[in-house]
């Protein structure tokens, strides 16, 4: 076959369209703008989901762009608080458990967008209007796919919008709590603005039970460090931060770590 007879690819290496995607996403946003946060209440939910879906209805799942999505950002544009944005990198779960019950702080998923979309999946087909439920293109197989250029641009914008003292949770348990190749490495950390930011508060956690080191002078935390200072902000680190600390406390109270130290 020549490349120009090699038919599309009936199907991708990744799970397919989320069952039920466009009244999740509608669902979510009307929960999240009249019940979560009242001050987004004007928002409206079927236009928004218009501009979700038209990011990538009818076209190539392994060629989405920004600007794709700028649409839908435009009629979201939402700001957080300064001093209230919560990072995380391979800490997922403990940093919602952590903005969940202390309330103030947001994550990515703590915004709209992110509220939106976590853990759902979504592609289209070029030259269809329908979603493709049987398998959408993995991160392995194209990098501009639906969700990865999604999470990308958020996380960008984020970022961009950040303001004061903001901090990042990182998991300690790992030989190399920040990487330069995560998102946080490579998107957020340069996408904060040093003329609205002048603190970036890293909270290095260890599992409960877990060789507990002083990861905070470790090299990849020093390359996190220097990265942080050479964009003109201030670097501070803090191992088993100690209000998240109670958070995992609560899983393993009978823990040593969890009776005496902390
Ligand atoms: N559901 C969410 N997914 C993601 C968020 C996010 O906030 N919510 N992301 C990225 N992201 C997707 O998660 C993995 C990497 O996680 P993981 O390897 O654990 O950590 P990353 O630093 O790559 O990404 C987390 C960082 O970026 C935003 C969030 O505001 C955090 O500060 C990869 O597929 C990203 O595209």
């Amino acid at each position: 076959w020549s490349r120009a007879q090699t038919p599309e690819p009936l199907a991708w290496n990744g799970a397919g369209t989320t069952r039920n995607l466009l009244e999740l996403v509608l669902g979510r946003c009307y929960s999240y703008t009249q019940l979560v946060r009242l001050d987004l209440r004007s928002k409206d939910c079927p236009k928004i989901l218009d501009a979700f879906k038209n990011a990538f209805i009818s076209k190539n799942p392994c060629n989405i762009t920004k600007e794709d999505y700028e649409p839908l950002l435009d009629l979201v544009n939402q700001t957080v608080p300064c001093n209230k944005s919560l990072f995380w990198s391979k800490s997922k779960d403990l940093a919602h458990q952590y903005t969940r019950v202390q309330g103030e702080m947001f994550t990515l998923e703590d915004t709209l967008l992110g509220y939106l979309a976590d853990d759902l999946t979504w592609c289209g087909d070029p030259g269809s209007a329908e979603l493709n439920h049987q398998s959408c293109p993995h991160w392995n197989e194209c990098l501009s796919n639906p969700g990865s250029v999604f999470w990308k641009v958020i996380s960008q914008k984020f970022a961009e919008s950040a303001c004061g003292v903001v901090q990042v949770m990182l998991n300690g348990s790992l030989s190399e709590p920040f990487r330069k190749s995560s998102t946080f490495g490579s998107v957020e950390v340069f996408n904060l603005d040093p003329r609205k930011v002048h603190t970036l508060q890293a909270w290095v956690m260890h599992d409960i039970g877990g060789i507990s080191s002083d990861s905070c002078s470790s090299a990849s935390i020093n390359e996190l460090k220097s990265i942080v200072t050479e964009r003109n902000m201030t670097f501070t680190c803090q191992n088993n931060y100690r209000p998240v600390r109670f958070i995992q406390c609560v899983k393993n109270p009978e823990h040593p770590s969890c009776t005496s130290e902390i």
